[in-house]
């Protein structure tokens, strides 16, 4: 149980380490450019924005942290913000738990944010971390869903997969990061869910303790970088908030 009378510390952990297998071949997905810049370094700066963000983890491929620290020395933040690169493991659920193992016990809050989300707007991860902050041990931003959604039963490609039922779309959200948690509850998901039972993000694993998790507004522009379209979106928004709001 954390102290009530010392500040709340807020750190954020940015998951970095995958290849990016769903964009096509190349360098790890978080180092492509976006408008010239790494999509990593728009991550890092998008969880620096906040001012309750004082220290980054950056979960790096496994073998390029060293690289990737070197990287992210030529884009340097405001001096209120550390930064710590850490190299991660074969899956997601693997490098945000190195990522946890790296924050000081001085951290109560922290966000995990993944660097294929660079466009996150600085107000969804102050509404994250103001939901933290006010009580919630679990903070999901997410939206409203723009299509129907089937489920089936998954047959070898090629054949028509039958459907099972259609769930009433009105009770589903799109879930973003970055998802907010009570450090001490976030490390408990971690060190008691197994892997491979089927969590997809952090709150996940949350629910599994049975923890109660929170949904807040998401934002559009929050998406995930996964397929060669989702590129060209991104760099249309980035050159939109170059032209319109001076971002960099
Ligand atoms: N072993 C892994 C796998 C994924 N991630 C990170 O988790 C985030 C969300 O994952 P996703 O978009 O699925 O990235 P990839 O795993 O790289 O994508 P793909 O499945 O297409 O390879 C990304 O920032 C990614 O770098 C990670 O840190 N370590
Ligand atoms: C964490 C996440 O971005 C929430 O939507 C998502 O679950 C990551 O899933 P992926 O399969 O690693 O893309």
């Amino acid at each position: 149980m954390s102290d009530p009378s010392r500040p709340i510390r807020t750190a954020a952990v940015i998951p970095a380490a995958g290849r990016g297998v769903r964009l096509g071949p190349g360098t790890p997905k978080a180092l492509r450019a976006l408008g010239g810049t790494p999509m990593l370094v728009h991550a890092v700066r998008a969880m620096a924005a906040s001012r309750a963000v004082s220290l980054i983890v950056v979960v790096a491929p496994p073998d390029g942290a060293t690289e990737v620290d070197r990287l992210l020395h030529e884009y340097p933040l405001a001096d209120r913000t550390d930064l710590v690169v850490v190299p991660g493991g074969q899956t997601r659920q693997e490098s945000v738990r190195l990522g946890l193992a790296a924050l000081p016990d001085t951290i109560d809050v922290v966000l995990v944010h993944d660097a294929a989300r660079p466009l996150v707007p600085a107000d969804t991860v102050d509404a994250v971390v103001a939901a933290v902050r006010a009580g919630a041990a679990a903070v999901v931003p997410a939206l409203p869903l723009a299509d129907t959604v089937k489920q089936v039963e998954p047959q070898p490609q090629g054949t028509p997969e039958p459907v099972v039922g259609t769930p009433e779309r009105a009770l589903l959200r799109a879930v973003q990061t970055p998802q907010g948690f009570d450090l001490e509850t976030l490390r408990k998901a971690h060190d008691t869910v197994v892997e491979g039972e089927g969590a997809t993000d952090d709150a996940g694993l949350v629910e599994r303790l049975g923890a109660p998790v929170v949904v807040v507004p998401g934002h559009e522009e929050a998406f995930k970088v996964t397929r060669p379209l989702d590129l060209v979106l991104a760099e249309a928004v980035l050159a939109r908030r170059r032209a319109t709001d001076g971002y960099v």
